[in-house]
């Protein structure tokens, strides 16, 4: 696996980038963005989303999808989950049916409500789906490309597809673990963006550190009972994709999801912190998303439940908090009936 096309030139993908170039693959790092492109090739920077480090000249960048792809070993898709079924419908009569199909996107489709891997499935079909692989966990683009030591996994329905996806991938400051649980690692990956959100809005309204505590835990309690509802191993949500991945987003400064619900918490409008913003904060849509998957496998999820009045209702964000800790009275921990978790065969 020498060619590796990764879509697209944001912050993730040029830090996905940089591992692979790292691990000497040959990498072509698409971008819409003329001017990125030209920056990439001829500076060997992406100073929009990635300030001033100089990336490998293993990494050309083009503005053509189908010279990204066409012959490419391996497709990286780090594509923000609202652009994702239109960059796959566009790769398609490029894309061979044994290339390696990766995604590190953490997101659901607004309105189907599909996860990332299934979009990709629609618009690929020439993709076995067993192999489509799903990249997750703690791992903030700025600590990547600086060669910070990150721990991610990836998942598949084919063992053999993940372990190809760690072969690419694992070096001495990335090291990449496998699980069959697709469906874990892509609810996991998305729904930490809404309980980083809150996160930051009870920093923002100067809650302290009991408030945050309360809420990643919380948090991961209705991420891993919604999780089990659509197939998932409970077991995900205490690995990298589940609290490893919260924990780094809810408490980091690099994180755009903790830094927009700061900002609400301080009394901004949604509108103007995302226009602030310039980069995609993934957790908006994916409370809607999370909002709507609640009620269609029937789950109880009431921080999703306020964040969503708060974003789209113009509920208070005192008032969310207060109606959070007036709950009627409950146990901790939920009996499991029957938990089926995905295995791979063999
Ligand atoms: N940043 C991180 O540390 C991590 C991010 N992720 C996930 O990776 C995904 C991408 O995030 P990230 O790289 O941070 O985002 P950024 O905001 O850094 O960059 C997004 C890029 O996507 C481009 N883009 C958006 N929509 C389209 C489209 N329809 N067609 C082509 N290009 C498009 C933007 O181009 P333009 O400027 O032209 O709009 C921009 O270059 C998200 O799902 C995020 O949750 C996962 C782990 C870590
Ligand atoms: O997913 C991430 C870290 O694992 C990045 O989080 P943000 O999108 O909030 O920056």
């Amino acid at each position: 696996m020498n060619k590796v096309a990764v879509l697209v030139a944001g912050s993730w993908g040029t830090a996905l980038a940089s591992v692979l170039a790292d691990n000497g693959r040959e990498v072509l790092l698409w971008s819409r963005n003329e001017e990125q492109v030209k920056e990439i090739n001829e500076e060997h920077r992406n100073r929009r989303f990635l300030n001033d480090v100089e990336l490998s000249p293993l990494i050309t960048a083009t503005s053509s999808l189908q010279q990204a792809v066409e012959d490419a070993d391996a497709i990286l898709m780090v594509v923000p989950s609202s652009g994702m079924r239109e960059v796959a419908s566009r790769i398609k009569p490029f894309v061979k049916k044994d290339t390696l199909l990766i995604h590190a996107t953490k997101g659901f489709e607004t309105g189907t409500l599909n996860s990332m891997s299934e979009v990709i499935s629609d618009e690929l079909p020439q993709i076995n789906p067993k192999r489509i692989v799903v990249l997750s966990g703690p791992s903030h683009a700025e600590e990547v490309i600086l060669k910070c030591p990150t721990t991610v996994v990836v998942a598949a329905g084919e063992l053999e597809a993940a372990e190809a996806a760690q072969d690419l991938l694992i070096n001495s400051y990335f090291r990449v673990y496998t699980n069959p649980d697709v469906n874990g690692l892509e609810v996991g990956g998305a729904l930490k963006n809404i309980i980083a959100l809150g996160a930051g809005l009870t920093d923002g309204l100067g809650f302290g550190d009991n408030a945050k505590a309360a809420l990643l835990t919380r948090g991961l309690a209705e991420i891993a009972r919604l999780g089990t509802a659509m197939g998932a191993n409970p077991l995900t949500f205490a690995g990298l994709a589940g609290i490893g991945d919260l924990v780094a987003t809810c408490t980091s400064k690099h994180s755009r999801n903790w830094r927009a619900g700061f900002k609400l918490g301080q009394g901004a409008a949604l509108d103007d912190v995302l226009k602030d913003m310039g980069m995609v904060v993934e957790g908006v849509k994916t409370t809607k998303a999370a909002y709507e998957l609640s009620r269609r496998y029937e789950v109880t999820m009431p921080i999703t439940d306020e964040l969503y009045q708060v974003l789209f209702e113009g509920k208070s964000p005192k008032l969310a908090a207060q109606d959070l800790m007036g709950r009627v009275r409950t146990h901790e921990i939920e009996e499991v009936a029957s938990i089926s978790s995905p295995k791979w065969q063999g």
